[in-house]
């Protein structure tokens, strides 16, 4: 016989499709009335009148069917403003996804060949001069391995939660998200490659970001599992890629640059960190790590040089503490400042 415990249990199954939770579980399920086969259901949910509502209409009659209802009937109303806050979303919207279609961001991956070629320093300086040339950016550290953006930007807070939501650290005007965000006291993880894409994919979905013009993704070097997760969640990202002007870095680098061109990625550009040192004396150029990296990768992967960035460190401010930001009338501060608005006129030509 049908019952409304019978009901309730089959639609457990239910997702609500904006909360991604079971219908259930949110307590959507308002009202059941059965009546001779058929049954009539009062659902609630986090927006109304939308595509979505159409397609859980249709789930919720067939699942219904299922279990032995003739006919169904369904009203929805709207989940209330304190039941949306309790679930952790916004009542003025449904929680939002970087992966939803319609989000306007642009996703620049930056990756390299080998690890300690600047690939986190490039990150973080890039996302910086982007939002000082006044575009909203955010950046996530998905270097799982040796993730160290908070350090480099100085940043001491952790992320706000609430709910499900996750509120990224706000610094320099950079939405900041990072896998050390998440990890007690700097132990080391053994990650599995699922659990990377999840963590990832939580990023994209779970954190609050407001409204990105570029989001940043400082990878973990190499051409392991996050890039290819990258490259499969991310069909549109663009890529920049680091390497120093040692001609085998290049070389690896290449690597890199193979498997963005493989998934259509389009990579605006390399990045030749360390290119030399400049002395304050003479003013003269030394190449200490070699000459020519950076223009041999660009040739090979067709693209340009978007930066030769020299070494030097950024003065440090003991106010406002930021090991590796380079301040904008930095000399290197400025190049960064020129290839940020070089990334702005290739993407917003
Ligand atoms: N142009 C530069 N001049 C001087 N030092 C630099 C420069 N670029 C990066 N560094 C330093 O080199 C080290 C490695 O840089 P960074 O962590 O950015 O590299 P990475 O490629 O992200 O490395 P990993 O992948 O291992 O995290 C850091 O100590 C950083 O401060």
């Amino acid at each position: 016989m049908l019952t409304q415990e019978k009901i309730l249990d089959a639609l457990k199954t239910v997702r609500e499709p904006f909360l991604n939770k079971s219908i259930v579980e949110i307590d959507g399920i308002r009202e059941i009335k059965i009546k001779d086969g058929l049954v009539s259901i009062k659902v609630a949910i986090s927006k109304t009148g939308t595509q979505e509502q159409l397609q859980l209409q249709q789930q919720i009659v067939s699942t219904v069917k299922e279990v032995g209802a003739q006919s169904v009937g369904l009203r929805f109303e709207q989940l209330t403003d304190e039941e949306m806050n309790k679930l952790g979303v916004d009542p003025n919207g449904a929680p939002k996804s970087l992966l939803d279609e319609g989000v306007r961001t642009t996703f620049i991956a930056v990756t390299s060949g080998k690890g300690g070629v600047g690939k986190s320093t490039v990150s973080v300086n890039l996302a910086t001069s982007l939002a000082r040339l006044g575009k909203k950016v955010g950046i996530i550290d998905a270097d799982i391995y040796g993730f160290s953006v908070p350090d480099m930007m100085g940043i001491e807070e952790k992320p706000k939660v609430k709910g499900e939501r996750i509120y990224p650290v706000n610094r320099f005007g950079v939405q900041v998200i990072s896998m050390g965000f998440f990890v007690q006291d700097n132990s080391p993880i053994i990650w599995r490659g699922p659990m990377l894409g999840k963590m990832l994919n939580n990023f994209f979905t779970q954190v609050e970001w407001d409204e990105l013009d570029y989001l940043i993704l400082d990878l973990p070097p190499g051409t392991g599992d996050v890039a290819l997760d990258v490259h499969n969640m991310l069909p549109s990202s663009k890529e920049i890629i680091v390497t120093t002007p040692h001609p085998t870095a290049a070389f690896v680098a290449a690597r890199a640059g193979v498997m963005a061109i493989k998934t259509e990625h389009e990579i605006l550009g390399v990045v030749e960190n360390m290119a030399y040192f400049k002395s304050q004396l003479t003013g003269e150029k030394e190449f200490v790590f070699g000459q020519g990296g950076g223009k041999r990768l660009a040739q090979e992967l067709q693209t340009d040089i978007l930066a030769q960035i020299p070494l030097g460190q950024p003065e440090i401010d003991e106010e406002d503490f930021a090991p590796s930001i380079y301040a904008p009338d930095h000399s290197i501060g400025q190049i960064y400042m020129k290839m940020a608005q070089k990334v702005i006129d290739k993407i917003e030509a």
